[in-house]
């Protein structure tokens, strides 16, 4: 992370703390509450510039046996701490993902996810992420992501007639 940083702000409009948070796109694979492969996370505001999840830890989601997927871990932490930038205002997508993977997730338990921004220089924002099973002491997972602000009208042009939303998007509204 850079050293000079800009000042974080909460946008005015932002979800409060314990408010939800409006998915990325209702077919977002890790927060779309339509996608019917998705994660289907549903995320919350928290205090400060942060933001949280519960993910239970389906059958399907199987990477070894009983234990969950590091790719299914790394979506639901990139998603989380990709919904942080809408703390500050518009969103940003993904450029770098980084993992620790601390112990194995067994099937059946429940994923307590949490992002944080860590800090904002420009366009790019750096965040934490942390997963654990309960006991905040007792991580099962670590992560951080960068994502950079875009405006999403242009950003997702040239690709939005390829979502299952697309009717929806290049006639309405944009879903901020
Ligand atoms: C038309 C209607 C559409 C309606 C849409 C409706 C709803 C949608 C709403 C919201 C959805 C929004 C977001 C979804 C969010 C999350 C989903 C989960 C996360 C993901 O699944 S998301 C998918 C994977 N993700 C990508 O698909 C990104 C691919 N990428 C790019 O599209 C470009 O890369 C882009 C545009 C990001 C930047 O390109 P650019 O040309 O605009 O800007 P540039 O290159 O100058 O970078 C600016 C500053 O970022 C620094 N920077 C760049 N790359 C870096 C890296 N790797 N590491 C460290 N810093 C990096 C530069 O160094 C510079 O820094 P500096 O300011 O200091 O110079």
């Amino acid at each position: 992370m850079p050293d000079e940083l800009d000042v974080l702000e909460r946008h005015p409009k932002t979800a409060k703390p314990g408010e939800v948070m409006r998915p990325h796109n209702l077919m977002c694979f890790g927060c779309g509450a339509e996608s019917p492969h998705g994660l289907q996370l549903e995320m919350y505001a928290g205090e400060g510039f942060t933001v949280e999840a519960k993910m239970p830890v389906e059958q399907w989601m199987e990477g070894g046996p009983g234990v969950i997927h590091g790719g299914i871990l790394s979506s639901a932490l990139d998603d989380v701490m990709g919904m942080t930038p809408r703390l500050l205002g518009p969103p940003g997508v993904t450029v770098h993902l980084q993992v620790d993977f601390l112990q194995p997730i067994p099937v059946g338990k429940t994923l307590h996810l949490r992002a944080e921004i860590l800090g904002r220089q420009r366009r790019k924002i750096y965040t934490e992420g942390v997963a654990h099973l309960g006991d905040p002491e007792r991580p099962v997972a670590r992560a951080n992501g960068v994502f950079v602000t875009v405006d999403v009208r242009e950003h997702f042009a040239e690709h939005v007639e390829n979502s299952a939303k697309a009717a929806e998007y290049m006639g309405g509204k944009p879903q901020l």
